[in-house]
């Protein structure tokens, strides 16, 4: 995953996810994937672009497979490496110049970040100016967004949207595509208009997946970075493949001024200092999540720092992982009484920390493996 070793828990995930897309009551491939992919197939030909998002972190297992299956495709093409600040920044660089060296037109993008889109909206004004100057005659440019669920397709579209150069009256009629962080909950193509003069349009559609999928490494790279529905697998498994990661990473390592300054969790219990009861109001009103992920990483910075096994070694790593999920129940504030389902609730948070990049940056494939491809 991080590295070229595969795990044995990927493995686990990966085949779960493969069982379940074989499975007759569990198949998200159902008649609302086949509806959206015929209505694509109506469209798609009608289009000047397509904008193929892909998971920064994974850009490769992120592949819009469905997309070589519709004729006839718009001359421009654009993979959007969406979700580009979960990844590392080298290895996204490295992606960039990987997908240009095989004449891929690529861009990087963070979707909820306004200056991150507005600099993509300018790229692609451009690439509109370049259709008009070889000839595209229309007054409209309508450019499809398409992915596998969960890339973040519908935030792009709306945040496209939003920030658009139209019209004040028409900014006063924002329309907004359904973001969510469960996968599939698009169910319909939407446009919306980005530019004005000449005017520009992007179609939000269903994220899709292939009817059947076969390769486990990248199903357990997809769960984990949340395009397969998490009950699928369990929070638990994904957790402890995150943890997996991050245990054999040097992430954690950038962690270590946490416990090198002030220890905050000390000063923080300590009523009597004037100083410490200004910060622990900071921390309990509008920092707590901020004051809750210090400590998460403290902790799991100190458990690593303190492991005196074999990091290479699954078996190893998994009694590691042990001692993290019961220390992270006091840090994660899980009640005692929760006991039977406190893993459960530790492995949660910190699925959400990861996929919300507040546990670093991991890209889970690199360059040199899709050389390979
Ligand atoms: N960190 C981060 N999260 C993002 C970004 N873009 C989208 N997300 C989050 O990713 C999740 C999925 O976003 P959506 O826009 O609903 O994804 P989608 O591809 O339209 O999903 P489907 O409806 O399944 O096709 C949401 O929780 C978003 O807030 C991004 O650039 N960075």
């Amino acid at each position: 995953m991080a590295t070229a070793k595969t795990w044995k828990i990927a493995r686990e995930i990966g085949d779960a996810v493969i069982k379940a897309s074989r499975n007759p009551n569990r198949r998200w491939y159902g008649p609302h994937m086949a509806a959206a992919v015929r209505a694509i197939s109506e469209r798609i030909p009608l289009v000047d672009f397509v904008l193929e998002i892909r998971d920064a972190r994974i850009p490769l297992s992120s592949e819009y497979e469905l997309l070589r299956k519709f004729s006839p495709l718009p001359s421009k093409q654009i993979i959007v490496l969406n979700k580009m600040e979960l990844a590392v920044p080298l290895e996204l660089k490295k992606c960039i110049d990987y997908f240009e060296e095989r004449n891929y037109l690529s861009y990087a993008v963070n979707s909820h970040n306004k200056d991150c889109v507005k600099q993509f909206l300018n790229f692609l004004q451009s690439q509109v100016r370049e259709l008009h100057k070889a000839g595209h005659s229309g007054h409209t440019t309508t450019m499809m967004v398409l992915g596998i669920p969960n890339v973040g397709k519908s935030a792009l579209a709306n945040s496209l949207h939003h920030i658009g150069r139209i019209s004040a009256a028409e900014k006063g009629k924002l329309k907004h595509t359904t973001v969510s962080s469960q996968p599939g909950d698009t169910k319909d193509i939407m446009s919306l208009k980005i530019g004005s003069h000449p005017n520009v349009y992007v179609l939000d559609t269903p994220g899709i997946f292939p009817p059947n999928l076969y390769d486990a490494e990248i199903c357990a790279k997809l769960a984990l970075t949340g395009a397969i529905p998490d009950d699928i697998v369990g929070e638990l498994k994904l957790a402890r493949l995150f943890l997996m990661i991050l245990n054999s990473s040097h992430e954690y390592k950038k962690w270590a001024k946490l416990c090198k300054s002030q220890d905050l969790t000390e000063s923080l219990s300590d009523e009597s200092s004037k100083s410490d009861a200004k910060r622990k109001r900071q921390y309990a009103t509008d920092h707590t999540q901020d004051f809750i992920v210090h400590e998460v990483r403290r902790v799991l910075y100190e458990t690593i720092s303190a492991f005196d096994g074999n990091l290479e070694d699954e078996t190893s790593i998994g009694n590691l992982i042990d001692t993290q999920f019961a220390a992270l129940r006091t840090v994660l504030r899980v009640p005692e009484d929760a006991s039977e389902f406190a893993d459960l609730r530790v492995a949660s948070k910190i699925v959400n920390l990861y996929r919300t990049g507040r546990l670093g940056h991991y890209t889970l494939e690199h360059v040199s493996a899709l050389a390979k491809s």
